[in-house]
């Protein structure tokens, strides 16, 4: 079996890089590998030991028994530890508080990008769509297609804010460039590698977006304007 094509997409938080990699892996019957889900199961996998994410020597310890598994189906998204589904715990502002934590340890780091590696390899699709921050850079450099999905900050912090309707918008924005500021320090994602095409979702809709992501597939692979999925044929 060949090995299925790699779209690269990098972010900074609340850019839509899950919600709009979803819906493009769906147009294109590719698989969904979300990369920020597992860093979020080992923080969420860590604070269910009563671990201090940011003691690195502590999140290695816990990150031995860390039983990790995720859906690459876009239209059946799930994220496992052991037994435990916790696709929702996962996004729990505490979860999201503890994972730049978890992120920056090294070992963690290179363990985590082979397991998507392979993820990706297994996956039985004609293609993925990986999302995360350093997709483009680090997991998939050789990609045929490498985006960055941007949005300008108060747009991204807005998008997340009406989402999180039980936290004000102060909070959720001051934690979200928080986030950026502690993920940044460790992978550059806000700006474009070499070859890497922008995305800036800033006046674009949701469906405006995944058609320019679409866009730039499309041409980078060379595939007709019209798919099946999108015409309903
Ligand atoms: N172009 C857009 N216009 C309006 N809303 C959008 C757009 N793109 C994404 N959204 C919405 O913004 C919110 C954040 O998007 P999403 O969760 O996909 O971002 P993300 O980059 O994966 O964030 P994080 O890195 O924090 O997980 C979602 O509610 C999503 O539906
Ligand atoms: N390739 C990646 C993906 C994610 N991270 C870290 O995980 C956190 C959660 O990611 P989301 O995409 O779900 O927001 C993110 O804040 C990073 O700390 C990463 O380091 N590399």
């Amino acid at each position: 079996m060949t090995d299925p094509i790699v779209v690269a997409i990098d972010g900074p938080a609340g850019s839509g890089k899950s919600s709009v990699s979803k819906q493009v892996a769906r147009r294109l019957g590719y698989g969904y590998l979300d990369t920020g889900a597992a860093y979020r199961a080992l923080a969420w996998h860590a604070l269910e030991h009563g671990i201090d994410t940011s003691d690195a020597a502590s999140v290695l310890d816990v990150s031995a028994d860390f039983d990790y598994a995720i859906s690459l189906d876009p239209d059946a998204y799930w994220v496992r530890v052991g037994q435990a589904d916790v696709t929702d715990a996962i996004r729990e502002p505490r979860v999201s508080d503890a994972v730049s934590g978890v992120a920056r340890v090294p070992a963690v780091r290179q363990s985590v990008n082979a397991l998507f590696r392979a993820l990706v390899a297994r996956s039985g699709r004609p293609g993925v769509v990986i999302e995360g921050r350093d997709i483009t850079t680090v997991v998939a450099p050789d990609a045929p297609v490498r985006i960055l999905l941007t949005a300008a900050p108060e747009i991204r912090a807005a998008r997340r804010s009406a989402e999180l309707t039980t936290h004000d918008s102060a909070t959720v924005a001051a934690a979200l460039h928080q986030r950026d500021a502690a993920d940044s320090a460790v992978v550059d994602f806000l700006t474009a590698a070499p070859g890497v095409e922008v995305v800036d979702s800033t006046s674009l809709d949701f469906d405006q977006t995944v058609d320019a992501v679409l866009g730039v597939i499309r041409a980078a692979l060379s595939v007709p304007a019209v798919d099946p999925l999108q015409t309903g044929a």
